[in-house]
């Protein structure tokens, strides 16, 4: 790999063009920092340079500050490993040059790149470049003045708003809000750039030093009462992380005592931020993300991807028709099979209903939308199953009859066909049994909306072959879903871990805690529904067939609770009927409901393990505890049966499956950051007062013993996990 580099070339128009060159996006590694200075140095100090030009090689940009170095500090602790750039080189080399400097953009401007081009005297892009600050989505600000600068060019609203919701614009909407100062094609692009620069130079051009620059900020009480409104918005978005705040707090500095001292703040708070959990937890999503698409046995043969251009749905109930929408939308044909007219018409209006919702939220064009629907074709048989690369069944749970499907399917379809499944419980095995081509059989297991959420897990038994696995990690990236391969066993990954979720929560209610404070707790702690609100919208009928589910296979470890049994009696069915724990109105938010009381006291009565017969008293963090850790315990379980192939899979899909805040790192990066000590002990003193639902996990026994981060690989236990 082409190591990082700064080269100079000086034209004989006098203008000097230096280009920063780390494939592939030029991220900006700590070594080029240096060489960049002793460029710009070298240019100032010429004779025959006029001005410099500042570019990126192949067609980007640069893509940012170099995140492995957050990585390095955070497993380190050393922030000295930070370079001085928002001084040294953003002011002092760059911004108070005595030359002008021109950024000439393609491709990407992201983070630190679009801060080095802020610090330049102005801004010549090629259209359609991506240009954001997006360093708030990994917990720290802006570091190289851009708190400072953006602001300055493109007014506080718009700043704030790119800053605080990691927001990227084209360069045309650059443009038009001040960012750019000319966008041109691709061909024109040094010329433009260059000339600019020498216009600048000969004072053709106003030189604008951006920092010291206050026309798009306004009056300071305008200003004042923007600040107070991000500030009220950024603690309803993100209450729980601190770099929204503080990054507003920045740029007020800026305001009040001029963008140099915002800068010297601006600094002193990224080096803060950048060692705070929430940085970690995200930095670590992050990583962790990329790591996914590493799979043994299969991206290590060198296989290709296979094209994948027409898939067949079978059943357009509520997942069918959300994996159809995916799939449409990412120009992939579809034929959608239903066994009637009314339910595939029923189908297909969900689909279009989806498309809609995306329409209204400015998420997709109207265009779009009806190009998508013209590549859907619904079906009441096999006719069209001939030229398909690949099936997703998602029919209702029920064995015989997908067993019956998938044997129907392998005669109609062609023999490279994929053979998918979304089920959420039934073993694979037992799907294919019917079927010749078992090794072309695998899980392709969507989350609901299939359209909205970004987790596919794809399970595979140990007879799916590695080239199907890959194609479908391919369809799944194509139609923008975060592919996880996982191992096939009961609830897969996700499923399996949080299958303690509510089982815990209820046993709490047992034991007299108010279900409505038990979901407040989980919200407040950043999951975006509480145990009850979550069975109350699945309902109770889902509710009672996962926990049969699970307590059929991992007897083990099974409480009991006759609370959704009681409500059910009394006509209750969560959201479907309007009536759960919560009351359900149109129009209206959720509302706890009091006449629950009645039946939560029955239940308690029958549970029977309130102490003394009396509500146990305990504080909003232990509830947290005892809803959450069994979690991370079931989730140590996930790993140590080698249902994903590195821990940190399980936190990317925590994160992206069932929305485990990011900014915490998932599920078990959330246990180290609690210590998997304590996770243990308090398990453990659990499990000795209420039994084995609670019992600490070998895997969790033994990384406390060793001292290994529980989100960690252990290349200790991979050989085992291989047969994934
Ligand atoms: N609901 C969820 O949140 C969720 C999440 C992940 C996976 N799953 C799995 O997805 C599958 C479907 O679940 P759902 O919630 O969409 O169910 P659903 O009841 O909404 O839809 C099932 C559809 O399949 C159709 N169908 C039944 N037999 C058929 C056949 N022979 N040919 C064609 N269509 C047929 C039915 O008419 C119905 O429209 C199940 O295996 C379920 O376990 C569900």
């Amino acid at each position: 790999m082409a190591e990082p580099s700064i080269t100079m070339e000086v034209g004989n128009d006098g203008v000097a063009l230096i280009t920063m060159s780390n494939p592939p996006v030029n991220a900006l590694a700590r070594t080029m920092f240096p060489a960049l200075k002793s460029k710009f140095d070298e240019a100032m100090r010429r004779n025959d340079v006029k001005a410099v030009v500042l570019t990126g090689k192949g067609g980007r940009f640069s893509g940012g500050f170099d995140i492995n170095v957050f990585d390095k500090i955070h497993k380190t602790g050393d922030v000295s490993l930070l370079p001085d750039v928002s001084v040294e080189i953003a002011v002092n080399t760059m911004e108070d040059a005595k030359k002008p400097i021109v950024a000439a953009i393609e491709g990407l401007a992201l983070g630190g790149g679009l801060e080095m081009a802020l610090a330049s005297h102005a801004r010549i892009a090629v259209p359609k470049v991506q240009l954001g600050l997006p360093e708030l989505s990994l917990g720290v600000i802006p570091g190289f003045g851009g708190t400072q600068r953006l602001p300055r060019l493109v007014g506080l609203s718009k700043a704030i708003e790119m800053m605080l919701l990691s927001k990227t614009i084209t360069s045309e909407e650059g443009e038009k809000i001040g960012l750019i100062d000319a966008v041109v094609s691709p061909n024109e692009l040094m010329k433009v750039a260059r000339k600019w620069a020498l216009d600048i130079a000969d004072r053709r051009k106003p030189w604008i030093r951006t920092l010291h620059r206050t026309d798009r900020i306004g009056s300071l009480a305008e200003a004042r009462l923007v600040l107070k409104l991000a500030r009220e918005q950024a603690k309803k978005i993100a209450p729980n992380t601190p770099q929204q705040l503080a990054c507003i707090d920045v740029i007020e500095e800026g305001i009040i005592h001029g963008g140099y001292s915002g800068i010297l703040k601006e600094d002193k708070v990224f080096r803060e931020l950048v060692v705070t959990d929430t940085a970690k937890g995200l930095v670590h999503v992050f990583f962790s993300q990329r790591l996914l698409s590493k799979v043994p046995n299969v991206t290590d043969r060198g296989l290709k991807p296979r094209q994948v251009k027409k898939v067949a749905v079978i059943g357009g109930g509520l997942m069918g028709s959300g994996i159809a929408t995916a799939l449409i939308l990412s120009n992939i044909h579809v034929v959608l099979k239903e066994i009637n007219a009314e339910y595939l018409q029923k189908g297909i209006k969900t689909i279009e209903a989806n498309l809609r919702g995306f329409v209204v939220k400015g998420k997709l064009t109207q265009d779009k939308a009806e190009k998508a629907l013209r590549i859907l074709k619904g079906s009441l048989d096999y006719s069209d199953f001939k030229d398909v690369d690949m099936v997703v069944e998602a029919v209702v749970e029920n064995v015989p009859l997908k067993q019956k499907l998938f044997s129907e399917i392998e005669k109609v379809c062609p023999a490279h066909c994929i053979l998918a499944t979304n089920t959420s419980t039934i073993d694979l095995n037992l799907v294919g049994e019917k079927t010749r081509s078992i090794d072309r059989i695998i899980g392709a297991h969507f989350f609901s909306p299939a359209h909205v959420m970004p987790l596919l897990e794809i399970v595979r038994t140990e007879r799916t072959s590695p080239q199907v696995i890959l194609d479908l990690m391919t369809v799944g990236k194509i139609i923008k879903k975060v592919p996880v391969v996982v191992g096939n066993r009961t609830g897969f990954a996700v499923n399996r871990a949080f299958f303690p979720y509510s089982q815990a929560a209820h046993f709490l209610a047992n034991l007299g805690v108010d279900p409505i404070r038990i979901d407040r707790v989980i919200t407040n702690f950043g999951l975006p529904l509480g145990p009850f609100q979550l069975q109350d919208l699945s309902g109770y009928g889902v509710a009672t067939a996962v926990w049969k589910e699970f307590s059929s296979v991992f007897p083990d470890r099974v409480l009991f609770s006759p609370l959704i049994d009681l409500l059910r009696k009394n006509g209750r069915d969560g959201k479907n009927n309007g009536r759960g724990f919560y009351i359900y109105e149109k129009g209206s938010r959720p509302k706890p409901d009091p006449s629950v009381l009645p039946i939560l006291e029955e239940s308690r009565r029958i549970a029977n393990i309130m102490p003394n017969g009396k509500p146990i008293s305990i504080s909003d963090q232990q509830i947290l505890e005892m809803v959450l850790f069994p979690v991370v315990n079931e989730g140590c379980r996930v790993v140590e049966e080698g249902i994903v192939i590195r821990p940190s899979d399980l936190d990317v899909a925590t994160v992206l499956g069932m929305s485990f805040p990011s900014y915490r790192g998932g599920l078990l990066f959330w246990g180290d950051l609690v210590e998997p000590k304590h996770v243990y002990a308090s398990l453990k003193k659990w499990s000795e007062q209420y039994g084995d639902f609670f019992k600490p996990s070998k895997y969790l026994e033994e990384r406390v013993a060793r001292g290994i981060p529980l989100s960690e690989a252990d290349s200790e236990n991979a050989a085992s996990r291989s047969r994934l």
